[in-house]
């Protein structure tokens, strides 16, 4: 039976948790997770998933597959605690936004690291993830950290660097969804539907044009022109979005986002 370590309990690592599980990636026993304190959270993955959170000195040594799951401020500290209690047995899965490979080894001694970025929609099998590899990663070790997170969804190898963009764009992406669905409905009671309804409508909107996008040789542009008939209503509603400058608002928040994941190495 394989060990699973997760140093971390947030919602990142419920969504690997959750989505594993289902998957039948991992058994719930074959998955233990520790956090800094908060051992209600531990009691509640416990409750709710099977997984073990009673993790001894023995776990840590036999660990196959640790998980880097705590908020990037606290990395330093975690690895320079953690390094004592491994053994070179074990490979390292970080999913820590903006903290490098080299970091991550600096810490924990030279080993075979994914440096991974996906998102919450792990949860049901539908993450975007991005991965990068440290140098001793095997062949082996590569093929089995992709099928990891092809359990969970989609998976694409960039260059390390990238994954800062990855983070800002698909890491980030599905609050940047969620907030734009949370302006929908407000402005959908505005003008004259009920909450309930805004959701089913515009959920299955999102569903149906990722879809298309997915399957439609056309890129997004004609798409949206085939939506657009002159003089309707799209383009008044497109004319409205330019007039708030849309497209700076999506790109000030991409690099943001994307500057902020560089910077968190250094955060507090
Ligand atoms: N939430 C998300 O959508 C995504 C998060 N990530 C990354 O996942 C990591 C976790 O994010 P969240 O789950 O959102 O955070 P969170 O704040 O929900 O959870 C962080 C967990 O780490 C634990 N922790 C802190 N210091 C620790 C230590 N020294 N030893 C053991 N555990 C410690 C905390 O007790 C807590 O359980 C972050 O590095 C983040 O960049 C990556 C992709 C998406
Ligand atoms: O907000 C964050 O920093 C993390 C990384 C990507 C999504 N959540």
């Amino acid at each position: 039976m394989k060990k699973i370590l997760f140093i971390g309990a947030g919602s990142m690592a419920e969504a690997l948790i959750q989505g594993w599980i289902n998957q039948k990636v991992f058994t719930a026993q074959e998955i233990y997770v520790t956090n800094r304190s908060d051992k209600e959270r531990l009691q509640f993955l416990h409750e709710t998933y099977g997984v073990n959170c009673l993790v001894d000195a023995e776990i840590f040594k036999q660990a196959d597959l640790i998980i880097l799951a705590m908020k990037p401020k606290d990395a330093i500290a975690a690895m320079d605690e953690l390094k004592a209690k491994i053994t070179e047995h074990s490979a390292i899965l970080s999913i820590l936004a903006g903290i490098a490979i080299q970091t991550i080894t600096e810490h924990l001694g030279i080993r075979p690291v994914a440096r991974v970025m996906p998102n919450t929609s792990a949860t049901i099998g539908m993450s975007a993830s991005g991965i990068a590899f440290s140098n001793e990663v095997t062949t082996e070790q590569r093929t089995t950290f992709l099928q990891l997170l092809e359990a969970v969804g989609s998976v694409i190898e960039v260059d390390e660097d990238q994954l800062h963009a990855v983070t800002a764009l698909s890491g980030s992406g599905p609050a940047y969804i969620y907030y734009l669905m949370e302006a929908f409905e407000k402005v959908g009671t505005k003008v004259g539907l009920s909450k309930d309804i805004v959701r089913l409508l515009m959920t299955q909107t999102l569903a149906g044009t990722a879809e298309m996008l997915k399957q439609s040789v056309d890129e997004p542009d004609v798409l949206r022109r085939k939506v657009t008939s002159p003089g309707g209503t799209t383009e008044a509603g497109i004319k409205a979005l330019e007039k708030y400058q849309f497209n700076e608002a999506i790109e000030a928040c991409i690099k943001e986002a994307e500057a902020r994941s560089r910077s968190l190495a250094n955060s507090k």
